[in-house]
């Protein structure tokens, strides 16, 4: 890591009793904290992207789940905060892969022993997503410095997919800070409208990371993708299904669209938490579509007309032809398809 930068940064933590969450909404220029006592607050906090980031909402929601128990650990208490937490966002599978592992370490737990098991297993989730970084951190920076042998090597990304989108160090920007290790790196992050999500939590992550970097507009990402400024593009994700077709935040598949132009590597990164097995292609995933002011107003402005109608689809789907590798903690998927997910995932799946 470069001398100046800061120490990591943790979007959450547990104490046993409260789930602690960097407010996002507040970010870059608050550090604000939550003290969350119930599945409630946790979930109307994903809703509204206090906390986010597909890991991270997960491991959220998990410790969610565990704090509705410890009030009344009976089941209706469980299954309703369970059904709660599963639809806050319905995109990114990591959110319901974890409330239903906590559920069903608290279902086989019984009654006594409830409480404590869902605790548990939520501990047991936010390790495994820990862990599971760190790993595919490592083997995207060794993949991308052997796909790159010139520095500075020139990264476009877009969203945020670093610590606080995820377990550990992050995902794409967790490679993107790994493969610093390998040699100088300049970072362009895509704003990632409408919550500006590149603009406000990825150039502050980049800033404590101190790793050289500029914000860009999204719709600028193709011209320079196109005009030789970037060497390669490494995004997140949220929802892989089994054939490697990626959801990820709206603008990815443009990015992607605009590397296979220009013949550059186009990389996912994300855990196998992310990986949506039972989906056999893209076509499938449910895409969130959030409220129409989070495009028609910016910091509670208006910047449209009054009663402009608006979309707001928060993800697109990036087919797997577009995607050059998938970097995962138990391994990298080049070409990414049926095959070499499923391989990813080993003989469980
Ligand atoms: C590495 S987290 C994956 C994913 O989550 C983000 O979406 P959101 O900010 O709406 O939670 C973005 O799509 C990231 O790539």
């Amino acid at each position: 890591m470069p001398p100046h930068a800061e120490a990591p940064v943790r979007a959450l933590s547990w104490d046993g009793e409260q789930l602690l969450l960097l407010d996002q909404t507040m970010l870059p220029h608050e550090e604000r904290w939550l003290a969350l006592r119930d599945a409630e607050a946790v979930a109307v906090a994903i809703e509204r992207l206090a906390v986010r980031g597909a890991p991270n909402i997960g491991i959220a929601g998990a410790y969610g789940l565990a704090l509705a128990l410890t009030g009344r650990p009976d089941l209706g208490t469980l299954e309703s905060a369970w059904e709660r937490l599963r639809h806050a966002r319905p995109t990114a599978v990591n959110l319901a892969w974890a409330v239903d592992r906590v559920r069903d370490a608290a279902l086989a737990a019984g009654p006594a022993r409830m409480a404590a098991a869902a605790r548990a297993e939520a501990q047991a989730v936010h390790a495994l997503e820990d862990a599971a970084s760190a790993a595919l951190c490592t083997a995207g920076a060794t993949l991308l410095a052997e796909l790159l042998p010139r520095t500075p090597r020139r990264i476009l990304t877009h969203c945020n997919t670093g610590a606080l989108a995820t377990g550990g160090a992050g995902s794409a920007l967790g490679v993107i800070a790994a493969l610093a290790g390998h040699g100088p790196v300049e970072v362009l992050a895509c704003e990632t409208r409408p919550l500006l999500q590149g603009a406000r939590l990825t150039a502050w992550e980049l800033g404590r990371l101190g790793l050289p970097h500029a914000v860009l507009a999204d719709g600028a990402a193709a011209g320079l993708i196109a005009r030789g400024e970037v060497d390669a593009v490494i995004v997140g994700c949220d929802r892989v299904a089994a054939n490697g077709d990626t959801a990820n935040k709206v603008g990815t598949y443009a990015h992607a669209l605009a590397a296979a132009a220009a013949g550059i590597p186009f990389l996912v990164a994300g855990p196998t938490t992310t990986i949506d097995a039972a989906l056999p292609d893209g076509a499938g995933i449910v895409i969130e579509e959030r409220a129409a002011e989070e495009v028609t107003h910016l910091g509670g402005v208006a910047i449209t007309p009054p009663g402009t109608p608006a979309r707001n689809p928060a993800f697109d789907v990036t087919p797997a032809a577009l995607v050059t590798a998938l970097v995962t903690e138990a391994g990298v998927a080049s070409p990414v398809d049926r095959a070499t997910v499923a391989a990813l995932l080993g003989p469980s799946a």
